[in-house]
């Protein structure tokens, strides 16, 4: 059965795109499917310039969109969710822009799950403006989910929440980085601890704990997740984040090209390896362009994913 799609009826036929007034299928709940039917794998759909030369294609728009669209065709079916990363198509200018809303749109007629990887964060009425763009029903550039950066307070992030909850899809909120950099920020000690002095939890904690709150009550998950790099080794003990208490689904991007593998998909999440989705990019897509070798190479990875996740 093919993921549900957002704004299809809870009950009956699912229909693709667009409310029809019936109460939608929350995004958590459609991934917590696709991810039962295909494996806990996310593919990255990130054309990096060599990559398009490796495939034989010319690094401009059009380059861009023969890669996705032979990205989607080749693994559809075949893995519960795709992310293109925006900023291999913005680079391209408006040509890049559309080249990202065909991607979309095949992904969508295929039955993929997509994740737009936009990382959007603003002040509150910017914020709503993003949140038109990549989270309303018609809107070309929107997908099942958007990556959000909640580091200009979480509460920024309201119109993004509101509206992902009032259409069916879902957000993944920056919590610790699969970058080196990350921890500079996202470690530090908020400065209220319980009885307001001393430290208090971590950035982390604190972003999770919010996820946790929008997420509470929701089964099989909530629509709220969490980007958690699987390269961050023993990050998740060291913030004290409550990954477990999340109810949500955690993105796990790192794996492959940035050196996370099987041991790091098994050891990093602990109870909450149920939740995880793992992601890669670089290192599938370096398998193409022949169909059946990205097949395979997805095919790997979602094995090793399901070995380490659910075994
Ligand atoms: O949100 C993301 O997907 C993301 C978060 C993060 O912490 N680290 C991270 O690498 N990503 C994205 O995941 C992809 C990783 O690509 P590869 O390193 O080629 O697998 C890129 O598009 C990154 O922007």
């Amino acid at each position: 059965m093919s993921p549900v799609p957002p704004g299809a009826p809870s009950s009956g036929p699912a229909v693709r795109g667009g409310r029809d007034g019936a109460a939608t299928v929350p995004f958590g709940a459609r991934l917590a499917g696709a991810m039962d039917e295909h494996g806990p794998l996310c593919v990255g759909i990130d054309p990096h310039g060599t990559l398009l030369d490796g495939w034989g294609l010319a690094d401009t728009a059009s380059g861009v969109r023969d890669f996705s669209l032979r990205v989607v065709e080749a693994l559809a079916g075949q893995v519960a969710v795709v992310k293109p990363q925006a900023a291999f198509y913005e680079r391209h200018g408006s040509a890049g822009l559309a080249a990202l809303e065909e991607t979309l749109a095949a992904a969508r007629a295929a039955g993929l799950l997509t994740i737009v990887d936009a990382k959007r964060g603003d002040i509150g009425s910017t914020m709503s403006a993003y949140a038109d763009a990549f989270l309303r029903d018609g809107s070309p550039l929107a997908g099942d989910a958007l990556t959000v950066s909640p580091y200009l307070g979480f509460g920024s992030l309201r119109p993004a929440v509101d509206l992902a909850a009032a259409t069916g899809r879902g957000l993944f909120v920056l919590c610790l980085t699969s970058n080196p950099e990350g921890p500079q920020v996202q470690h530090a000690r908020s400065n209220a601890g319980p009885g307001g002095t001393g430290p208090g939890p971590s950035v982390a904690a604190l972003m999770a704990a919010h996820a946790a709150a929008l997420n509470a009550g929701a089964a099989p998950m909530g629509s709220v997740g969490l980007v958690v790099g699987a390269t961050i080794g023993d990050a998740v003990v060291a913030t004290g984040v409550d990954l477990a208490a999340v109810n949500g689904p955690l993105l796990a991007p790192g794996v492959g090209a940035q050196g996370a593998g099987e041991k790091e998909l098994a050891t990093t999440f602990g109870a909450a390896r149920g939740q995880v989705l793992a992601s890669s990019s670089r290192a599938i897509l370096r398998a193409g362009p022949a169909p059946g070798d990205l097949r395979a190479a997805a095919r790997r990875a979602a094995g090793e994913a399901t070995r380490a996740l659910r075994g």
